[in-house]
């Protein structure tokens, strides 16, 4: 799939050839000259250390075709790579963050040409990033659209947001991590009764049983979570990573597994400059100065 479907607006990296990304500076830009015609990538907070991403696919609820997913994993793939960057935001527009993957696209589809596209590798190329991803979630957030979200490493809502699987309405059952996630964050009964029912939650609901962290106005939603962003990034890159991956661990090991993988990173953490300046810091009655290192 050529990248010239890809539109930066505020450019920061130069792609050559698909999945190959390079820094060039302060701007991130294709080597079409193109830009990416689904999404918008920025680099948004005071200091522009955060990396925004908008899902911009308005007349069809920013659904999730081949194109976006391609163009989404590249854009996260290069500000994983951007040092300027502390974090990332994902969201989408007031009515949609995504009303899941693209039916129309999907209609066609056989059982071979899934197993042969490897599409859903690229899916979860998303969750490979090291840096944390907010996801701002604005109306709907449906199948793929609330998959896509629980990829990410916190939820922000707007109010009016709305959380579903409606896979099952269509014929088929959640492929990007439903199933699978809500079972984990917020326990079998309402993994069940979101993936049966195909049933749409509020943010409210969404919060209530976990799978929010908080919910704001939706005007205010994007501002928060780059602030969340930014605060973020006031830390250690290099610790900030460690951490992250501590907590994932949570999702995929034993107790035991997960506090000795916890233990062993936390010791591992003495090893890095960061740890020995923000501990000095503290002692020193001012802001630490991290390096990264
Ligand atoms: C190998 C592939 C791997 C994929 C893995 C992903 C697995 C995933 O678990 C599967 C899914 O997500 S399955 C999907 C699960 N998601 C669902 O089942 C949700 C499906 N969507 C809906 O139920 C309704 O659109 C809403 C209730 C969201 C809004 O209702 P409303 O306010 O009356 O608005 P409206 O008038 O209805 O829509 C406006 C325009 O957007 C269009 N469009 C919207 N969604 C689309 C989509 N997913 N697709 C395409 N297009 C979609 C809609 O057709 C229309 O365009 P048109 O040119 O005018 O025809």
């Amino acid at each position: 799939m050529a990248l010239n479907n890809i539109r930066f607006i505020f450019n920061v990296t130069k792609i050559t050839s698909f999945g190959a990304l390079h820094q060039t500076g302060k701007r991130f830009a294709s080597a079409a000259a193109g830009s990416y015609q689904n999404i918008l990538a920025d680099k948004a907070g005071e200091k522009k250390n955060v990396g925004l991403i908008t899902l911009n696919r308005p007349k069809a609820l920013n659904a999730l075709c081949d194109a976006l997913i391609l163009e989404l994993a590249d854009a996260v793939q290069s500000m994983d790579k951007d040092e300027t960057l502390g974090a990332i935001v994902i969201t989408g527009s007031e009515k949609a963050f995504a009303a899941g993957a693209d039916i129309k696209e999907m209609l066609n589809q056989t059982y071979s040409a899934n197993i042969r596209s490897g599409l859903l590798e690229r899916w979860s190329d998303i969750g490979k990033c090291k840096k944390p991803i907010i996801a701002a979630v604005n109306g709907y957030a449906l199948g793929g659209g609330c998959e896509l979200a629980m990829m990410c490493d916190i939820i922000y809502a707007g109010d009016k947001a709305k959380f579903g699987q409606p896979e099952i309405i269509i014929g088929t059952i959640p492929g990007a991590g439903g199933t699978q996630r809500i079972a984990r964050s917020c326990g079998k009964s309402k993994a069940m009764e979101m993936c049966l029912s195909g049933d749409q939650i509020t943010a409210q609901d969404a919060e209530k049983m976990g799978l929010v962290s908080k919910v704001f106005p939706a005007d205010q939603l994007v501002a928060e979570a780059v602030k969340l962003g930014e605060r973020i990034s006031r830390h250690s890159p290099l610790i900030v990573q460690l951490c992250k991956e501590s907590v994932n661990v949570a999702f995929e090991t034993t107790l035991q597994e997960g506090l000795r993988f916890e233990r062993k990173t936390f010791y591992a953490t003495f090893a890095t400059e960061d740890r020995k300046e923000g501990m000095a810091a503290f002692t020193e009655k001012r802001k630490p100065n991290f390096k990264n290192n």
